[in-house]
Order: structure tokens, then C-alpha cells, then sequence
């Protein structure tokens, strides 16, 4: 056995973390977001800030969807867990050495995958930062400067929901449409979602994200009608893993894994198994960057497609996510990194470039994104506070 134990990682020397901070920004969502287990009015950053003793600061979020109506982990719990058992594992440790400063987080804290992933993104925006390259280089270098991004159909209303996909196209935003089901009938689902398809014929393509809401049966009947009303991919019909192996390629319609892939053993799991045609990485799923291009890893060895996905981040948990992602050899989905479009608050000093269906990968050093601290800090929960700087 190699295992690493922790007091074998020797972490000492190079630039120091002095400090580690972490805040909730509370922002506004466009509209209503309806999903089958929560709607969402606003979204909850948990930011992470590791100040170095370089003087550079790196950042990192983490979110959740509906608070803890998609997993563990809550915006709050996240806060407090880098609060009083991250911090203490981090301060004094050099920051430059990313991989073996995760290594003792993750021999000494167990799950909070979430949370991991935002410490990871700080440590890595601050290394990036530092050397003057972008992460996705720091990772060993970009396939894509630019990544397809599909937009999510989730009001709830049939004619809203065509509307804002109209929108889209005439923007030339997005083209490829993800429709949240499972909270009505199924019969209503479908016939929802062939209403859209309709409207759009081929200038859209639709998905759908059924969020575990059917269960095998409601599948078999959902799936066989979706795919009649040419809806090409469906996301996590019901929870069971061995339900979708039951389900994959019973129908002309993809199947692909979200809730149920957390990170490399569940990958190796459903990829032994069989149960998923297309991966729809997160970094947060996964636990970290690290970790999410060891999910696509596993995918490419095993001959499973990727998507990129997202826990409908802000504009930090957005770009870690972009970065990686650009990284990967394979990307037959494309991606969902549409998060912060559905804020209604812009939170970096320059917006984001989402044009021509897709979204730039930042080429500046680390994320390659800027904070507007002033809107930080006034969307900051409990009082405004200072922030001093956050780059260098
Ligand atoms: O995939 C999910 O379940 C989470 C998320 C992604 C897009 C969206 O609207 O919700
Ligand atoms: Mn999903």
C-alpha cells in the first residue's frame, strides 16, 4: 500500500496562506426557477477567499440548488465547515502546492464535496494568478477557447417557456434547450416539452432533466414518448442506478447521469455497470477540479459521452468550471455554464462573454475574472463588510 498519510505532507514552504475568508452573497434569480424538488427565487454564492502572504488572494464559490434540496451540503454548512475545520488545516500551509494541500484536506475531512471544490478553485485561481498562466494551463492546457452553452426552460408555463427560447435564438445565446420535468404528470410533461420542440423544429435541440422525479415505470412510458416528440437526451429519470441500466438503449434517446454521479468511484460504478450513455460532470459533484477531470477520465476510457454541467453557480464556480471543462479531449454535449445569466446581479468589474452560442474561456491568469467588491460586498448577507483586495 502507497497511501499517503498525512503527516507525510509536507506542506511548509513557499507562499503561506495567512488567512482564509468566506462570505454569502444572496442574489436575485431572473424568474422563478421550477425544479422538481425545489424553485428557486435567488441563489445563495458561498465564496471562499484564501489570502496568501504573496499578497495574492484567490477566490473559490460553492452553491447548492433549493438549499439542501439536492444534497448535504447548504450554502451555510459550507460556510461553516471552511469556517472551523478547512481554515485550520490551510493556515500556515503553502499555497502553491494545490495538490498536496487537498490531499491533507481530504485525509482529514470526509464528503463535502462541495465545499472542497470551492477551497480547491481559491488555491488554484491564487496559483494561476502567481505564475501568470490560466488555470486551464495550470491544468496542463486548453482544448477550446470557446464552449457551447445550453439555456434551462424551467418557468413552468409552456408559452413562457417558448418565448424565452425564442428570445435566446434571436440572441444568439443558446440553441440548445434544457427542460426541467417531474413535477407534473408525465402525460403533461411530454406534452409540454413536444410543444416546445414544435416550435422550435430544427433550430433548437431539447433536453430534458427529469431530477429523479419518475420512477421506472413513469421512465419506460416518459422516455419512449420523448423520444417520439424528438427530445434527444434525457437527464436522471428516476434515482436507481440499476433502474438506469434497465433503461439505457431501450430507447432512441440518451441517457445521461447527474445526481447519481458524485465524484470517481460513482463514475467507475455506473461506468462498470453500464447505466449512463452520457456524464454530466460538476465540478461540486465531482468534490473539485482535480476530481471532475478524473470523472471525464473514467467517461473516455469507457467510451461514455460528457456533458458539462452546472449547480447553477455564479460567475467564480462558472469559470473553474470553463476552465476544466476546456481541458477536456471529449465534450460531445457541450456544456449548461449558463449560471450566472439567471442573476440578476452582475458581480465581476467585466461581465462575461456569452455570444455566438457559446461562452469564452477567460485567458488571464487563473480565472481569469475580476471581482466588483463594492457589489460583493453590498450583496454580502448580514451588513456590507470591507473587502480589501482580491487580486495581485
Ligand atoms: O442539472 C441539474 O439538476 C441542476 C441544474 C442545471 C441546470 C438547472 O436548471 O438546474
Ligand atoms: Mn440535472
Amino acid at each position: 500500500m502507497n497511501a499517503i498519510h498525512p503527516s507525510q505532507i509536507d506542506t511548509r514552504i513557499g507562499p503561506r496562506i495567512e488567512r482564509v475568508e468566506t462570505r454569502l452573497i444572496d442574489l436575485p434569480t431572473i424568474r422563478p426557477h421550477k425544479l422538481s424538488m425545489a424553485t428557486m427565487n435567488g441563489q445563495t454564492l458561498m465564496l471562499v477567499m484564501v489570502h496568501c502572504s504573496d499578497g495574492v488572494v484567490g477566490i473559490g464559490e460553492a452553491t447548492t440548488i433549493g438549499g439542501l434540496a439536492y444534497g448535504g451540503e447548504s450554502p451555510e454548512s459550507m460556510k461553516l465547515a471552511v469556517d472551523r475545520y478547512f481554515s485550520r488545516l490551510m493556515i500556515g500551509q503553502d499555497s502553491s502546492r494545490v495538490r498536496p494541500l487537498m490531499t491533507r484536506i481530504g485525509r482529514m475531512i470526509k464528503d463535502n464535496r462541495f465545499a472542497k471544490s470551492a477551497v480547491e478553485t481559491a488555491l488554484l485561481d491564487a496559483q494561476g494568478k502567481r505564475l501568470g498562466l490560466s488555470v486551464s494551463e495550470l491544468l496542463g492546457g486548453r482544448l477550446r477557447e470557446r464552449l457551447p452553452v445550453a439555456w434551462t426552460l424551467a418557468s413552468g408555463d409552456t408559452g413562457r417557456d417558448i418565448d424565452e427560447a425564442e428570445q435566446m435564438l434571436a440572441l444568439r445565446r443558446h440553441s440548445t434547450f434544457k427542460v426541467k420535468i417531474g413535477l407534473k404528470s408525465v402525460r403533461d410533461d411530454v406534452a409540454h416539452v413536444a410543444s416546445i420542440k414544435r416550435a422550435l423544429g430544427d433550430r433548437g435541440a431539447v433536453r430534458v432533466d427529469v431530477n429523479m422525479a419518475w420512477s421506472e415505470t413513469d421512465a419506460r412510458f416518459g422516455m419512449a414518448a420523448l423520444a417520439d416528440a424528438g427530445c434527444d437526451l434525457v437527464e436522471q429519470p428516476v434515482s436507481s442506478v440499476a433502474a438506469l441500466g434497465r433503461l439505457i438503449r431501450r430507447f432512441p434517446i440518451a441517457l445521461m447521469a447527474d445526481e447519481s454521479l458524485q465524484g470517481p468511484e460513482t463514475a467507475f460504478d455506473l461506468a462498470s455497470r453500464g447505466s449512463a450513455d452520457v456524464f454530466a460532470v460538476k465540478l461540486e459533484q465531482s468534490g473539485g477540479p482535480f476530481n471532475a477531470q478524473r470523472v471525464a477520465t473514467i467517461a473516455d476510457a469507457a467510451g461514455i459521452d460528457l456533458y458539462g454541467g452546472t449547480m447553477l453557480e455564479g460567475a467564480i464556480g462558472t469559470i473553474i468550471s470553463a476552465q476544466v471543462f476546456s481541458t477536456f479531449p471529449n465534450l460531445q454535449w457541450g456544456t449548461e455554464l449558463f449560471g450566472p445569466l439567471l442573476l440578476t446581479e452582475e458581480i465581476l468589474e467585466t461581465p462575461l462573454d456569452y455570444s455566438d452560442f457559446t461562452l469564452a474561456v477567460p485567458t488571464g491568469p487563473g480565472l481569469g475574472i475580476s471581482l466588483d467588491l463594492e457589489r460583493v460586498a453590498y450583496f454580502t448577507r448580514d451588513g456590507s463588510h470591507q473587502i480589501t483586495s482580491t487580486d495581485g
